[in-house]
């Protein structure tokens, strides 16, 4: 829906949608436990122990303070029993410190193993994923929402452990207070309820505002990125972008800020009003008990001990409210992970499929091939027919737009046909196993990856499994004409690129392209594709460029583009598209005889280089 017509007011996630979130709670447990059993048994057990430790505290407390008494009155004084007790205190208050402190660790690292844990689920959930969702902006969004929600789910396995700890020393300190005094237990309801009423008010409403703005969020993290990122600041600057930007950002962030601040303070008042109520019970309860305590019901030491339980009680539960709302609203976000983790995609290749043939025999068949992209309307390929044969080396020619990458697109099956097939020697290519089929190609992409990684790297990603192979990936990097970056630089084939991190060297354009061909040569694939891979090469590299890929991989299946007639010419065929449609296709000869639009744009092409 477009932001201008969203409503911005906060709709509510009510109180029974957010308990329905906590049915992700036992499978979060699952995962957290199995990352590291024994640190996450080990803090549930201090978590036990610590939260038996306060009313025994209050009790020894109560003791001391009744054995003063006694012994103040008393004629012949003994200190015994007193520095005794005074004595358990001191051990069992630092005994809660460690435990705190235990339970503190064991929460720290449980939480960073569980968030490398989901961050790596993540990761491969995504490569699962097909071309059209990762261009589709409400999936995009789920993705967004699982992945930004990491800490928030190491906070939320803390809040929920220490919520199970506070309900043992809730129903510890209970027992207490209910043998002294029953009656206080009313008042310690009439103390609670508001907080209860207050935190279901609220509860949802700030995740569902968080939800309802991930896309807005998302655009606010890309307006940061180009406002401020290495990759932008040269044409921010020149352009003088910074404050159209700036401004931008603000703008979209004060609409943010404005609804969650009214939430905020509605959420406040409301919080405040409530927590006076609970004070005033609190002092109602703690008159009754001073009260009973002066009329002699009470030692002065079951005075201590209940005005202390009572007050820790009423802090605990209001805790307990509070943390519940918390833990709901980051069950929500939990919710987001696992439905992401769960998605089922059409995964063609996890249907066997037939096998790949161990080489190519006749080639690729385009028959009457049509396509639109997803959620358009407008035919992007119509009426494509044509064979690239088995060994020959195929160039798309044509105008920005023509579809020459979608063609491609439609080859690697990243998407299907919307009217037509492919055939591979004569069988539709949606029958082959998607995974054997797509490692069939070795690809190099007009907008290739330059990964902030180690050049080895970058040209190792060809078939990454091959990484030690020294005499391969110097091959590749050989054919490529990469060697010659390797031997420019001073860490060679352990150069950090890019300039993200430290001791990073960038790259020129054309260097690395010759990288990205090299990923290419990596892998021993059967069919090659090269997207414009020279554009930034100098006119001599890429004619050796192409010169070598010619000579390099003969017999082997290739297309190629490029807007560069001089390299296209020595293309067995040259395919000549315009607007998604096969103008014509033949051997450069053939081609410059047609007379048609090859020959006016060779020629075009040919004048501006005399
Ligand atoms: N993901 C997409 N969703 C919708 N339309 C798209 C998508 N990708 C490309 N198109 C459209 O399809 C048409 C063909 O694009 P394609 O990238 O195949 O052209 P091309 O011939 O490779 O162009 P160029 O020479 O500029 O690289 C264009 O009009 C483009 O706008």
């Amino acid at each position: 829906m477009p932001r201008t017509q969203r409503s911005l007011k906060p709709e509510k996630i009510n109180f029974k949608e957010s308990f329905a979130s906590l049915k992700f709670v036992p499978r979060f447990f699952k995962e957290i436990r199995k990352v590291n059993p024994l640190l996450f048994y080990a803090n549930v057990a201090s978590r036990i122990l610590n939260a038996s430790l306060p009313v025994l505290i209050l009790l020894i407390g109560k003791i001391i303070v009744d054995e003063v008494v006694l012994q103040i009155a008393a004629d012949i004084k003994d200190y015994d029993r007193l520095w005794l007790f005074v004595g358990i205190e001191l051990g069992l208050a630092i005994l809660s410190d460690l435990l705190s402190r235990a339970i503190a660790l064991t929460d720290a690292l449980l939480g960073d193993q569980y968030s490398i844990d989901t961050s790596v689920k993540i990761i491969k959930k995504t490569s699962e994923i097909n071309l059209d969702q990762l261009e589709d902006s409400e999936f995009y969004d789920k993705l967004e929402r699982a992945r930004q929600q990491t800490t928030g789910r190491v906070g939320l396995m803390s809040n929920i452990l220490t919520q199970g700890q506070d309900i043992i020393v809730i129903i510890s300190l209970m027992a207490g207070v209910v043998v002294f005094e029953p009656w206080l237990i009313i008042l310690l309801v009439v103390s609670i309820v508001p907080t209860i009423i207050n935190e279901i008010k609220f509860s949802g409403t700030s995740y569902s505002l968080a939800r309802r703005w991930t896309q807005e969020r998302r655009e606010l993290d890309y307006l940061r990125y180009a406002g401020a990122s290495d990759v932008t600041a040269k044409e921010v600057k020149l352009f003088g972008l910074s404050d159209y930007l700036a401004t931008r950002f603000q703008n979209l962030s004060n609409k943010y800020y404005k609804e969650s601040k009214q939430l905020a303070k509605q959420r406040a008042a409301w919080g405040s009003f409530f927590n006076v109520i609970g004070t005033g019970a609190y002092y109602g309860a703690y008159v009754l008990i001073v009260f009973r305590t002066v009329v002699g019901v009470f030692s002065l030491g079951d005075l201590t001990f209940l005005s202390g339980s009572f007050k820790s009680l009423q802090n605990k539960l209001q805790g307990f409210f509070t943390r519940f709302t918390a833990i709901t609203e980051s069950a929500l976000y939990l919710q987001d992970y696992f439905e992401f983790l769960d998605l089922k995609f059409d995964r063609s290749e996890e249907v066997e499929g037939l096998s790949l043939p161990e080489s190519i025999k006749t080639g690729f068949t385009f028959n009457n091939v049509g396509f639109k992209y997803p959620k358009s309307e407008r035919w992007v390929i119509r009426n494509v027919n044509f064979e690239l044969k088995a060994g020959e080396k195929l160039a798309f020619v044509g105008e920005n737009g023509a579809g020459k990458t979608t063609l491609i697109k439609l080859l690697l099956q990243f998407y299907e046909p919307t009217e037509g097939e492919i055939l591979l020697d004569g069988v539709p290519i949606k029958k082959y196993n998607q995974l054997q089929y797509q490692q069939y190609f070795g690809v190099i992409f007009q907008d290739f990856v330059k990964f902030e990684l180690t050049l080895r790297e970058n040209i190792a990603m060809g078939e990454i499994e091959e990484i030690g192979n020294q005499p391969r990936i110097d091959n590749a990097a050989d054919k490529s004409l990469a060697n010659q970056v390797v031997s420019e630089l001073p860490g060679g084939y352990d150069q950090q690129l890019g300039k993200r991190f430290k001791n990073g060297k960038d790259l020129s354009g054309g260097q690395w392209q010759k990288i990205a061909i090299a990923r290419a040569y990596m892998k021993d694939a059967e069919v090659l594709v090269l997207d414009e891979p020279t554009s930034a090469l100098d006119a001599r590299a890429e004619t050796e460029a192409f010169d070598r890929f010619i000579k390099l991989t003969e017999g082997k299946t290739a297309v190629i583009i490029s807007h560069r007639f001089s390299t296209v010419r020595i293309a067995d065929r040259i395919m000549v598209l315009k607007e998604g449609t096969v103008l014509e296709i033949g051997t450069h000869e053939e081609l410059m005889e047609n007379n048609k639009l090859y020959t006016e744009l060779f020629n075009l092409q040919a004048a501006g280089y005399q």
